[in-house]
């Protein structure tokens, strides 16, 4: 494999190879004023050799824990994890390795960089512990700043920084130590938008370039899908769904899934026996395939919805169009703008280009569904097929 620049900075005779993470039925409970609080519940995952796997959940939902438990700043009351062929957790057997120990680094939300060291000896710090000859240790450090691009920067105080160059030293000691493993938890969160696309873009050439293994924790589903060869959704503790993006974004596994992943549009289909369809009590000829019958959740994203004046005919041979909706505002956004639409007991938002723009607020209006952009749930929330007539 061509490494490129940053690779070949960073490879040498004492590369930590990446390695296989496993994790076998992990659990962790805390005890909080005498209750016990259960935040992971039976875990098991596989993180590749050289993969980058996104933790993606809401806030709470035990992404750090996780993490925490990987380095080993938590000790899981149950499971195992093995990094390699090491066991540096067997619950069971009283294994427990130290963090020092174990050859994962990990890059944190605040930077958590030493204020009264020079970036350099901030970047040196992990290698001290590393019988290394000085000379040796100078130029490693200098390899790893010039791969996060701040090699200027060995002599300054980390305060006279700005937050993105703070999160590049961070990342620059954790790949000094050439480590094992790389966890990053939600390395990006204090960083402005515009930043945070520009790190986010160079931390994904980073790892095609070094191809560290890494766990990446966020609460941001655009940064879990640019980011992640896999992405690990987490809801109270449990995957709900590990997949590739692609696979997550168009095929969400769960309702739960769909609704962090942006298809934040809810409407209620049901289908009586003989076969009549309705949505929101509206009645939708020709909507399911013969045969389908029950009630359902659809999901769909603002950008797969349409909107139209009430009575309007529009020439379109795929959408299904359901009327008794009202317009309740138009929100401008550049090159589209969002309408607010409710519809029974729906608030959908409904992204409409900006061309396109001719609706007034209060105006009736009907919903335009493309069954291939829609998402159909049962009633336990699971992803159903084959359920649209067929065109
Ligand atoms: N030391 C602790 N003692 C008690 N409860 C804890 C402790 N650490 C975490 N928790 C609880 O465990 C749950 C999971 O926390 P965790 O920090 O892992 O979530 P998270 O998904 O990383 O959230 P966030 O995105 O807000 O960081 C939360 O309910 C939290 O309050």
């Amino acid at each position: 494999m061509d490494r490129g620049a940053a690779g070949a900075a960073l490879a040498g005779e004492q590369d930590a190879r990446p390695v296989q993470v496993r994790i076998t039925n992990l659990n962790k409970t805390f005890q909080r004023n005498k209750e016990s609080v259960h935040v992971l519940h039976d875990i098991s995952l596989e993180v590749e050799e050289g993969e980058l796997l996104v933790l993606l959940g809401p806030s709470g939902c035990g992404k750090t824990t996780l993490l925490r438990c990987l380095v080993g700043l938590e000790k899981p009351g149950e499971g195992r994890i093995e990094l390699g062929e090491r066991t540096v957790v067997d619950a069971e057997r009283r294994v427990f390795v130290q963090p020092n120990r174990r050859d994962v680094a990990m890059v944190f939300q605040n930077y958590a960089l030493w204020p009264h060291m020079k970036v350099a000896a901030n970047v040196a710090y992990p290698l001290k512990a590393r019988r290394m000859k000085d000379e040796i240790k100078r130029g490693r450090v200098q390899e790893v700043l010039d791969v996060v691009q701040c090699g200027h920067l060995a002599d300054r105080y980390p305060p006279e920084l700005s937050g993105g160059q703070q999160q590049r030293i961070s990342l620059a000691r954790a790949l000094a130590p050439r480590p094992a493993l790389l966890l990053l938890d939600e390395p990006l969160s204090n960083l402005d938008a515009l930043l945070r696309i520009d790190l986010r873009a160079q931390l994904r050439l980073l790892h095609r370039e070094i191809g560290f293994t890494g766990v990446y924790v966020t609460h941001d589903q655009e940064e879990a899908l640019a980011l992640g060869t896999r992405v690990a959704v987490m809801k109270e503790g449990r995957f709900e769904q590990i997949g590739k993006p692609g696979e997550v974004y168009h095929r969400p596994a769960t309702e739960y899934v769909a609704d962090f992943l942006g298809a934040r549009n809810r409407m209620a289909l049901e289908v009586a026996a003989d076969g009549t369809a309705t949505i929101n009590g509206v009645p939708v000829p020709g909507f399911v395939r013969p045969g389908f019958t029950g009630s359902y959740a659809l999901r769909m994203r603002d950008g797969d919805l349409t909107v139209r004046p009430a009575g309007a005919t529009t020439v379109d041979d795929r959408r299904h169009w359901v009327a008794g909706a009202r317009l309740l505002e138009v929100l401008p956004a550049g090159d589209h703008a969002e309408h607010v639409v409710v519809m029974g007991d729906s608030t959908l938002f409904v992204d409409v280009p900006a061309a396109l723009g001719e609706l007034e607020p209060d105006q009736d209006v009907e919903i335009g569904l493309d069954p291939d952009h829609v998402l159909c749930y049962d009633v336990d929330g699971r992803l159903v097929d084959d359920w649209a007539a067929i065109r």
